[in-house]
Order: structure tokens, then C-alpha cells, then sequence
């Protein structure tokens, strides 16, 4: 285990512009291109949206579990709704968590012969009847972490030599933004430490561009760092954790890297929020200036792979034509 800790990072700097943008744009390249982990702080969402979140999350999981799995998402083609503990796979390996996901909130497509199977993805969500403050409580916190999502990928493209602006094609209303509450039981058998059953979530890329996460008091999150070695990614009040995925680093033409990380069982219930921001279904994801790294990519394709891959259930039940 290393004693390194991630940098810190404050999106004010970018926006208050002339040297302060300069410097801000420095760190990042140091950040996204080193362990491509860092904490971002003055990111402009207010403590009131994370602290409800937060609230919320602790009500939900602590819902009776029929309440729970009144929306399981083995009731959505959208893989949308609550996946309970031991549900979900990574690296074929069982996660020790439980969890509700939230995408945009959209009518499913109707489909038509020829239509790709991946706009299946889009569909409403499931709220649950017994907390019906949470969907207001979750729209409004996705709707600020995307705002400062999106001022981040902004101050990315600057940092590649781009307009601000540049990421923005594939980031309309249409985008593929997807929002997890999480929820790790603490682990009472001791196995919280790496190694057989410790597993909280498996050791991952995340296939979108950018992840913000909010994390509450409790840690476990793990980076892999450039030498292989895993670092802990302690909670900061205030901040949230900023990862990398897989066609950020695609798109950046390999400047910027997609980095491993995993939860480790932890031996306290952890709670936390992350934001997957990603393109639209639609897109197709090219290296800048056609440079290095595999060719482009069909993002719907992208993700419903992903989906098969740790929502086996959902996957037997809606999905068992499609390719996987
Ligand atoms: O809960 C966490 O801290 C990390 C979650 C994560 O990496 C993921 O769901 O992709
Ligand atoms: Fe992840």
C-alpha cells in the first residue's frame, strides 16, 4: 500500500481566469495524465445538495428490503432501479454492495427492425414510493455535479489544445449522464482488508468520460497507481473524487489515462454518489487528431457491454439476443 495522496484541485481557478486558468490547467495536465485521480474542491456545488443526497441515501438503504426490491432493477431493460448486495459482477467476481441507478430520465425508445440494440439503454427510471423526496433530491443533485462536470471537461479540451467547447457536440440534452447511489455494508467478518471476499466493487476502468464521486465519512476506494501499486483515496469533506474513463482516454488520443480502482470491503457502512458523465448513446468516440489508442468507438455499444457484463440478471431477462 503507498502513503501517496492524490492532488487537489480547485475549478475556481479555472473560472477566475487569466494566470489562475493557466496554473489550473497545469495541474490538471499533471493530474489527468499522472494517476489520473485527483480531488476537485471549488467546484460550486452547494453543500446543501450533497448533504440531502447524502441524507437520503442513508434513508433508502435503510428502507425495508421488499421497499427495495419493489424496484430492483431486474424490473427495468434500462438497468435502472436498486440492485441488491452480491448482484452485481466485476472481473466475474461477486461486489459486496447494494446500489440504485439513476440515468436521464427519458422515454424508452420504441424499437424499430435495424434499430441498434444499445438505444434499448434509454428508458425511465424506478423511484421508490416509500421516499418520494429522493427523486427531486437526485435530479437536483445531478443537475449541479454535471454543471461542474461540464466545466471540467471544458478546462480538458483547453488542456489539450482545444475550445473549450470541444467535448460539447456529444454532450447535449441527449447525453448519456448516469447517476449511482451506493451503498457498502460494512463488513462484519473481517474481511475488509484485499484479498479473498474483500471485495466491495471489483477492480475497474469506468467506460464514460469523467466520474465525479461524493463520498461520506466511511472510505475503501483504491486507485491503482503507475507503478501498480494500490493508493487510498481517503473522503475530504467538500470535495469529490474525479477519475478518467476509458473514452476520455480515447478521445484524448491516450494523453490523458482511464486509471484501475476498486472499493475494498470496508469494516463501517459506507455510503457514496458518483456521476458518470458520458456522451450520447450515438456517439462516436475518436482520437484526437486520429493519435494512438484503438480506433473509434460507438458509446452506446460501449456501455451496453459494460451493463451485460455486471448486471447478469437483467441481462438474462431483457437482453438475451443482444450481443454481449
Ligand atoms: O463507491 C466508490 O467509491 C467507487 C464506485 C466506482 O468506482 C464505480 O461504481 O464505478
Ligand atoms: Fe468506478
Amino acid at each position: 500500500m503507498s502513503t501517496r495522496s492524490l492532488p487537489v484541485l480547485d475549478l475556481g481557478r479555472f473560472r477566475a481566469g487569466g494566470a489562475e486558468r493557466a496554473a489550473f490547467v497545469r495541474e490538471l495536465r499533471a493530474a489527468a495524465g499522472g494517476v489520473g485521480f485527483f480531488y476537485l474542491r471549488g467546484h460550486g456545488v452547494p453543500e446543501r445538495v450533497t448533504r440531502r443526497i447524502a441524507d437520503l441515501a442513508a434513508e433508502f438503504f435503510r428502507l425495508p428490503l421488499e421497499q427495495r426490491l419493489a424496484i430492483e432493477n431486474v424490473h427495468s431493460p434500462h438497468f435502472r432501479g436498486y440492485t441488491r448486495d452480491g448482484n452485481e459482477f466485476t472481473g466475474g467476481v461477486r461486489d459486496r454492495r447494494e446500489q440504485l441507478d439513476i440515468g436521464p430520465e427519458r422515454p424508452a425508445v420504441v424499437p424499430r427492425p435495424g434499430d441498434p440494440s444499445w438505444w434499448g439503454l434509454r428508458g425511465p427510471n424506478q423511484w421508490p414510493d416509500a421516499l418520494p423526496e429522493l427523486r427531486a433530491a437526485a435530479l437536483d443533485w445531478q443537475h449541479e455535479v454535471v454543471r461542474a462536470g461540464r466545466e471540467l471537461l471544458g478546462a480538458l479540451a483547453v488542456m489539450l489544445g482545444r475550445e473549450e467547447t470541444y467535448f460539447g457536440t456529444w454532450f447535449d440534452e441527449e447525453a448519456a449522464t448516469h447517476m449511482k447511489i451506493l451503498h457498502y455494508p460494512a463488513a462484519k467478518d473481517g474481511a475488509g482488508s484485499r484479498g479473498a471476499g474483500s471485495q466491495g466493487v471489483g477492480e475497474h476502468k469506468d467506460y464514460g468520460y469523467l466520474t465525479l464521486l461524493q463520498q461520506h465519512e466511511v472510505g475503501g476506494l483504491q486507485v491503482r497507481g503507475p507503478d501498480g501499486e494500490w493508493i487510498d483515496v481517503p473522503p475530504r469533506a467538500g470535495s469529490f473524487v474525479v477519475n478518467i474513463g476509458e473514452m476520455l482516454e480515447l478521445a484524448a488520443g491516450g494523453r490523458i489515462v482511464a486509471t484501475s480502482h476498486g472499493v475494498v470491503r470496508p469494516d463501517a457502512d459506507r455510503l457514496s454518489v458518483a456521476l458518470f458523465m458520458a456522451p450520447r448513446l450515438d456517439a462516436i468516440v475518436e482520437p484526437l487528431d486520429g493519435q494512438g489508442g484503438p480506433g473509434s468507438t460507438r458509446y452506446g455499444e460501449h456501455a451496453l457491454a459494460g451493463w451485460l457484463r455486471s448486471h447478469p440478471e437483467v441481462a438474462r431477462r431483457w437482453w438475451s439476443g443482444a450481443p454481449g
